[in-house]
């Protein structure tokens, strides 16, 4: 199968030809280059009407050229996310161009494309996926028939971040490559002075897997305005925004027990984010890839190769129903072109997990824990360990920092009435914490009804006092009995199970909240909100019916908690980042 692919959603004008026997992809592209400033969506959608045809015939004439007049099979487009005057010019493009050729119509989600060149190129089986491009930045993992969005950007996309400071200094449009120069610059500078690279403090904000550019974005135009020189601006805004990046990536690939990561998108083509990733994932034994750069940024050929794939799968439009969206989201695809199994996998039975054996050491994405002893009295040893992907200053701040919160938070909390470990010791130059050994298995590993309203409840009691917890997975909550004397075997939870949440009235005292390493103070409603959205993320990633789960879930934060947060969720949960 041949397939003509055409890509426009915002800068980049190209068509592609994907030739799915010889797995070869031609592409033709036309970038947009603003004269000053961002991407203007009228001068955008103006590049496309001219650019569009010109680089179609390209690709036509040569496929033509070589496989005569049947060249092309099937018509793939970008559908969406992107500028709806950019898309409309390229949807019409391709419905007149199928119509011509007579060939079946392919609408493609340009997210999913970004992620799928990257299983493609590589072979990965079932790969997390970080999107880092322009006007977005999220992590994809497959579930279910679906990728599911496993955590997001709350503002701007990557790409757009490093932008706008660009822009504030004068530089052109895109700014990312410069923003790399400058900083490859300055190091080599800083190095041959001998001082090393000042590293400036930054705003770094990570929420579960969520995570927040806007902060960062201002506190580097604010720096440049005070006099910093350009070139340590641009290599700590690096340093963090990837950090960042890199660390959520490793969150996604603890929580879902993945061992594959594909990047895609156009920032995708930074070296500085590509080797943090490849160091993250070697660190874990996980397999990293990142396609070449012509499959980074905005390109047909992804459109093409996963055009290829859908077509071959029967998933074709038609005309009628083949409008363009300029806020789809790539969790509304359904998948119609791959099968097996779920990324996303309940986490097992090994370690600290299993709540069972005694001394046995478990991973994280942030911390190895050991738990020592048996019965009633055991503990845990938590200890943040270095990341050698973070610069290193970065690295000490930010375990240092979430050691003192974790520390001090688990015993605010506990006094709020939220059940959570005792905490026995405190070493912060080791950077390990000694806690009580509390519940029998992650929530992860059980989850039902009863202990998410659990878990609603304690959120709702815990914003009360003024503190957000800013890591409420289902890995950081534990469930089940503590301590000797109330062993609850799976038999029995599996018939409490059944019989629904009022069956176990006594579920809030042995549900309990670990890990506040990312946990403040705050009395905002947004703050609050995106607990719960963090919260209703991991379930949503990981349950087959995460429905029921979630609906207890805010039943019990309802019961304890502030209806207004509630109401701000719907808002978090709805905002559209893909103008
Ligand atoms: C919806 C679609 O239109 C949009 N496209 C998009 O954002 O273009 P993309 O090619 O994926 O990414 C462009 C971004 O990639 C950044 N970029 C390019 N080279 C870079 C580099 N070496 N380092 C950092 N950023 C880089 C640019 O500054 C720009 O912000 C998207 O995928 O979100
Ligand atoms: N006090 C405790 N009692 C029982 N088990 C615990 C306790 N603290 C941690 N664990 C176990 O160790 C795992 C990892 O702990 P924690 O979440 O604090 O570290 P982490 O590195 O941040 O992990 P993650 O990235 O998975 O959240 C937990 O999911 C849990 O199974
Ligand atoms: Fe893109």
């Amino acid at each position: 199968m041949r397939v003509l692919g055409i890509e426009g959603t915002a800068w980049c004008a190209s068509a592609a030809l994907y030739d799915a026997e010889t797995d070869s992809v031609l592409i033709e592209s036309d970038p947009y280059e603003p004269d000053s400033g961002g991407i203007h969506p009228r001068e955008a959608a103006e590049h496309m009407s001219e650019a569009i045809p010109e680089v179609v015939d390209r690709v036509l004439t040569a496929a033509e050229a070589e496989h005569g007049p049947d060249a092309v099979d099937a018509v793939a487009f970008s559908r969406g996310p992107g500028l709806g005057p950019c898309l409309r010019i390229v949807g019409t493009a391709a419905r007149s161009l199928a119509g011509t050729l007579d060939v079946p119509l392919v609408g493609v989600n340009h997210m999913v494309a970004h992620l799928e060149i990257g299983r493609h190129r590589s072979g990965f089986d079932n790969p997390v996926c970080l999107n880092a491009s322009g006007a977005n930045a999220h992590l994809l993992g497959f579930h279910d028939g679906r990728y599911r969005v496993l955590g997001e950007t709350m503002d701007a996309g990557v790409g757009n971040a490093i932008d706008k400071f660009t822009r504030h200094v004068g530089w052109s449009h895109p700014g990312g490559p410069k923003v790399e120069a400058a900083a490859a610059e300055y190091t080599s500078e800083a190095e041959a002075d001998a001082d090393g690279a000042d590293l400036l403090d930054l705003p770094y904000v990570v929420k579960g897997m969520d995570f927040s550019f806007s902060g960062i974005s201002s506190a580097a135009n604010d720096a440049a305005d005070a006099g910093v020189p350009t070139g340590e601006i641009c290599f700590s805004l690096q340093e963090h925004v990837f950090a960042m990046l890199t660390e959520v990536a490793e969150r996604a690939l603890s929580l879902t027990g993945a061992d594959e990561l594909v990047l895609g998108g156009g920032v995708a083509q930074n070296d500085r984010l590509r080797e943090m990733l490849a160091a993250m994932c070697d660190a874990r034994d996980a397999d990293f890839h990142a396609p070449e750069p012509r499959f980074l940024r905005d390109n047909a050929g992804m459109i093409a190769v996963l055009g290829a794939k859908m077509a071959a799968a029967g998933d074709t439009l038609p005309i009628a129903e083949s409008a363009v969206d300029p806020n789809f989201r790539p969790d509304q695809v359904p998948v119609t072109w791959r099968s097996g199994e779920s990324v996303a996998r309940v986490p097992g039975d090994t370690g600290a997990n299993s709540g069972g054996a005694p001394t046995a050491d478990h991973r994280g994405a942030e911390a190895t824990v050991t738990v020592d002893g048996d019965g009633g009295d055991s503990r845990v040893i938590k200890r943040r360990v270095p990341k050698s992907y973070r610069h290193p200053e970065l690295d000490r701040t930010l375990r240092r920092d979430r050691t003192v919160a974790e520390a001090r938070l688990t015993s605010e909390a506990r006094r709020a009435g939220v059940p959570t470990p005792l905490v026995y010791e405190v070493d912060l130059p080791a950077g390990t914490l000694t806690l009580q050994h509390v519940g029998e298995r992650d929530l992860a590993a059980a989850l039902d009804e009863r202990w998410t309203e659990a878990v609603g409840r304690h959120l709702g009691r815990l914003h009360g006092a003024g503190i957000v917890h800013g890591d409420p997975t289902t890995r950081n909550v534990r469930v089940g009995s503590s301590g000797a004397g109330d062993a609850e075997t799976d038999g029995e939870s599996s018939d409490a199970a059944d019989a629904g949440p009022s069956a176990r009235p006594d579920a809030a005292s042995r549900t309990y909240l670990i890990d506040f390493g990312l946990g403040f103070h705050t009395g905002h409603v947004e703050d609050h909100a995106m607990d719960l959205h963090v919260f209703e993320g991991s379930v949503r990633a990981t349950a087959t019916d995460p429905e029921p789960l979630i609906a207890a879930f805010e039943a019990g934060y309802e019961a304890t908690g502030d209806g207004e947060v509630l109401d701000r969720l719907r808002d978090v949960a709805n905002r559209g980042r893909y103008r």
